[in-house]
């Protein structure tokens, strides 16, 4: 509580005793990350219950303007639970007292509406009823959705207490009755747990999710359940194709890191392959989303055989000798036709491809402690041309003219410069050489641990292809 101090205003005795102003302590407000709690639940009885552990939201500040805090609040605590099967939510907020500072008082419905929308309700009765008046939301909704995929998938693996014959992958055109209402009831999660996210366009028909439902057998009805879901554009390509791009994906927080956003990717490539798209792409994927989807293509990629004779052919020139000590290290990139058929068949586009090819590669050396050096200096060869956005080849003069008071002919430097360099002008490039060579072998390890990472997690699954 916020106390006014006693004012001492008695005239009288003790004239050299200074009057003490008492102010109110300054407001710095507090950190939404710190007072805001979310859980997401799927009973009411979990409502409250102390055994239910709340999940981590994206960085909550950034739905607060200015400094991302709430002010004029003392011991606030906001506590929201989300009834993860009607995706309604109720906001528990409680403090001590309002102090009207110089930030004055955040208005917290307002803040929180901006979030939550029209799925949060403001009666904690009410919102307890949507766990039996609201049951069978998710199935009323997706009632018209087409089944893409229903149970296991070969390869995959899903390691939860959901049996994967109670999986199945809906898709909803966003136009189609009942799919913007139910989006519009994702959104908050969308903006919750998908970094950087901004909900999609409802009113662009060209946009479509693919919902993973849990169909859970119940006393009555079976029970639907959302596990996560992906929203992928479908636009059209010269002269007679469509490609996806997938731009959007969430696993719900409870089932994520149980192969279930694999599950989804599978699901979602098979289709790109059955409707023959012209490819599938990933707008903005994640760290780990990518490291997930490039697990999965390496593995339809070791699976694929037209390639076979192009690694073997890399992978033979890269053993053959020291490359290191070459005055130019070859550029190992899969011939044109490999990357044709595997956007063609496999609908992998060449950007991710290439990334792929890197690790395939990897995973042909045997034993890969041999060729490190070698294998390095490619992948180096291969983050320089990314960053300069050309080959480097051998060092190169270059004459460049330079401003003088003498006869202008005459007045040029001449200095070594890199191919790339003169090419790509909008490649910061820093003029400080060691720092510059320090940048890129920071870079070359750090792509080769997510090499590692991903040739690790593979073997583990699909030892021997
Ligand atoms: C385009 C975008 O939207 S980018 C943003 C992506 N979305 C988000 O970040 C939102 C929050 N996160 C999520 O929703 C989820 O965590 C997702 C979608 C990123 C991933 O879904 P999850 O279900 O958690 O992932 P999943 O359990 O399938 O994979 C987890 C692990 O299995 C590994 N794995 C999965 N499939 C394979 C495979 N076929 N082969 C080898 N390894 C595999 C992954 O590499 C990962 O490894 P880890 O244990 O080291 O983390």
């Amino acid at each position: 509580m916020v106390q006014k101090q006693q004012a001492t205003a008695a005239p009288g005795p003790e004239p050299k005793k200074r009057r003490r102003v008492g102010f109110s302590p300054a407001d710095t407000g507090v950190e939404a990350n710190e007072c805001i709690k979310i859980y997401l639940v799927s009973s009411k009885e979990e409502v409250d219950s102390p055994g239910i552990s709340c999940v981590n939201p994206v960085d909550l500040n950034d739905f607060f303007d200015g400094d991302g805090k709430i002010y004029g609040y003392q011991d606030l605590k906001i506590n929201v639970w989300i009834n993860s099967i009607s995706l309604h939510s109720y906001a528990d907020v409680t403090y001590q007292s309002t102090i009207n500072g110089e930030k004055g008082v955040t208005d917290l419905k307002s803040a929180l509406q901006n979030i939550f929308a029209e799925t949060i309700v403001a009666d904690k009765d009410e919102f307890l009823q949507t766990f039996s008046s609201e049951r069978d939301f998710i199935r009323n909704m997706v009632s018209n959705g087409e089944e893409m995929h229903s149970g296991v998938i070969d390869g995959s693996s899903i390691n939860a207490e959901v049996a994967p014959s109670d999986l199945q992958v809906l898709r909803m055109e966003i136009g189609s009755p009942n799919a913007g209402l139910l989006y519009s009831r994702l959104v908050p999660l969308v903006l919750l747990f998908v970094d950087g996210s901004n909900p999609i366009d409802v009113t662009d028909p060209d946009w479509q999710l693919y919902l993973l439902i849990q169909k859970k057998e119940d006393k009555e009805e079976p029970l639907y359940r959302i596990v996560g879901f992906t929203a992928v554009y479908k636009f059209y390509r010269y002269p007679d194709r469509l490609r996806m791009r997938l731009s959007q994906i969430l696993v719900l927080p409870s089932f994520q890191g149980k192969g279930f956003g694999s599950y989804l990717m599978e699901v979602v490539n098979k289709v790109a392959t059955q409707e023959n798209v012209y490819d599938l792409t990933v707008e903005e994927p994640s760290e780990k989303f990518q490291h997930i989807r490039t697990c999965i293509d390496i593995n339809r990629l070791r699976a694929f055989e037209p390639i076979k004779p192009a690694i073997d052919s890399a992978v033979q020139t890269l053993t053959k000798g020291k490359l290191s000590k070459k005055a130019q290290i070859p550029r190992f990139i899969p011939p044109l036709n490999a990357i044709e058929k595997v956007r063609e068949t496999l609908k992998i586009n060449k950007k991710q491809f290439l990334k792929c090819w890197e690790i395939l590669i990897y995973l042909a050396l045997d034993p890969i402690d041999k060729y490190m050096e070698d294998y390095t200096s490619v992948i180096t060869n291969h983050v320089r041309t990314d960053i300069l956005g050309k080959d480097i080849e051998t060092p190169r003069k270059q004459v460049v003219d330079v401003p003088s008071s003498f006869e202008q002919e005459a007045s040029f430097v001449v200095f070594k410069c890199l191919n790339g360099e003169e090419a790509n002008s909008n490649v910061q490039v820093d003029e400080n050489k060691p720092d510059q060579e320090q940048q890129l072998k920071q870079l070359v390890e750090e792509r080769i641990r997510e090499i590692k990472l991903v040739a690790e997690k593979v073997s583990r699954i699909c030892p021997k292809v």
